[in-house]
């Protein structure tokens, strides 16, 4: 199988113009294989180790919540503002989703990744851009890849934008895709009125007005990501998606029973145990923008394995592209003055997208960026 290597100038950052051919990487082929291109493998401080501890993560029944009992809303709120002063990660159970759409969300995930790499890259992802289907990024970075195939695709709650997932699976893929489109159309859309939910339990734990963050997510345009691991023969020695904080708001992650997923917490890499009754939240960095740093966006990964393949449903919940993200008054005081500048999510997906590299620094790099930037255009 040749592999044509890219002889990449910059360590992992995002490429401009490809320039060079990329690596092409089938995932088929290389899951069986010992010798891994040297891009996929990351530095020694990075490597993940075997068996690393579980992390006890707050379990919470949001039954009480969502059938309007006021004291369970309370006590549901607490406990997500306990667990995002700490590492910013809980478990929901009981939470309106239909088990059935999720494993239907799961099982249609085979029915892309399955197929042969040029069907696959009939909705190949485009440089700069966040939708569409990424093979392990290897026309993006040029380093430390992630042993992951991605398929990713807008949501929006707009009204008059009902269909744009079902739209995108069908013109991107043909109609033989349609129904792959209908399953993720009404998953997103669960996803959506369960992180507007979450949203009022956020607004409650920091005690400014319950649907304060609902309204501003009201109309929300999210992003949808499909990730799919495929085995590694040296899975100590690579990254299924590398040490990050997720630039978004709020992340609904559903994870398969393999599990992978990974929380940096004292000091320490710690597991979160599959459990596929359980959507697993964190607040991204536009929410600790939000909070004005009040609650901390928190760095996780995935590790991959040598013998199953791996699949997680992350929804990232995103505001409309041109809001203006800025903390509420009540948030910004004496002991909080404000954390970050105003800026809106279009600048900062821009800046993931064609800048940086996301990682556990992207707020502080993106001030220092979106300051520039204002001062260069104001001149
Ligand atoms: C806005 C986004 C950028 C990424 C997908 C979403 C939210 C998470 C981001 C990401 C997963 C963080 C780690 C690096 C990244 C490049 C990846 O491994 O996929 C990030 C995504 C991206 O930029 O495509
Ligand atoms: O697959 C996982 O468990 C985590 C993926 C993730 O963190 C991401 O896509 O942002
Ligand atoms: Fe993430």
């Amino acid at each position: 199988m040749t592999i044509n290597c890219m002889i990449a100038s910059e360590p992992s950052m995002p490429q401009s113009a490809a320039k060079k051919a990329p690596l092409i990487f089938d995932a088929k082929q290389l899951q069986h294989q010992t010798a891994i291109p040297p891009q996929f493998i990351w530095p020694d401080d990075e490597k993940p180790s075997a068996d690393p501890p579980e992390l006890d993560v707050p379990l919470i029944d949001l039954r009480g919540f969502l059938s309007g009992d006021p004291a369970a809303a309370r006590r549901a709120s607490d406990l997500v503002g306990e667990a995002c002063r700490k590492h910013g990660f809980f478990l929901v159970v009981n939470h309106g989703v239909d088990e059935a759409l999720v494993a239907a969300a799961h099982r249609k995930m085979d029915d892309f990744f399955l197929q042969p790499l040029p069907d696959k890259q009939r909705a190949a992802r485009k440089l700069g851009e966040h939708c569409g289907y990424a093979s392990s990024f290897t026309g993006r970075f040029s380093a430390k890849l992630p042993w992951k195939e991605t398929l990713s695709f807008e949501y929006s709650a707009k009204s008059g934008e009902h269909h744009i997932v079902e739209d995108y699976f069908t013109n991107t893929l043909g109609q033989d895709f349609t129904h792959l489109g209908k399953v993720y159309q009404e998953y997103c859309s669960s996803m959506s009125r369960l992180s507007l939910g979450i949203m009022e339990l956020l607004g409650m734990s920091l005690g400014v007005e319950r649907c304060h963050f609902k309204e501003f997510f009201e109309a929300n345009e999210s992003i949808m990501r499909l990730n799919y691991y495929p085995p590694c023969q040296r899975p100590y020695e690579t990254l299924g998606t590398g040490p990050h904080c997720d630039p978004t708001s709020l992340t609904i992650l559903h994870q398969d029973s393999v599990g992978g997923l990974q929380v940096h917490v004292d000091g320490q890499w710690r597991s979160i145990a599959p459990n596929v009754d359980a959507f697993v939240v964190n607040i991204g960095d536009t929410f600790m923008a939000l909070s004005n740093g009040r609650y901390n966006s928190c760095l996780h990964r995935a590790v991959v394995n040598s013998t199953t393949s791996r699949k997680s449903l992350a929804f990232f919940l995103c505001p409309d592209k041109n809001r203006v993200v800025r903390p509420p008054p009540q948030l910004v005081d004496a002991a909080f003055p404000r954390a970050y500048p105003d800026f809106d999510w279009a600048d900062l997906l821009e800046f993931t997208q064609k800048h940086y590299r996301a990682d556990m620094n992207t707020m502080t790099s993106f001030s220092t960026w979106i300051n520039d930037r204002r001062v260069t255009h104001h001149v």
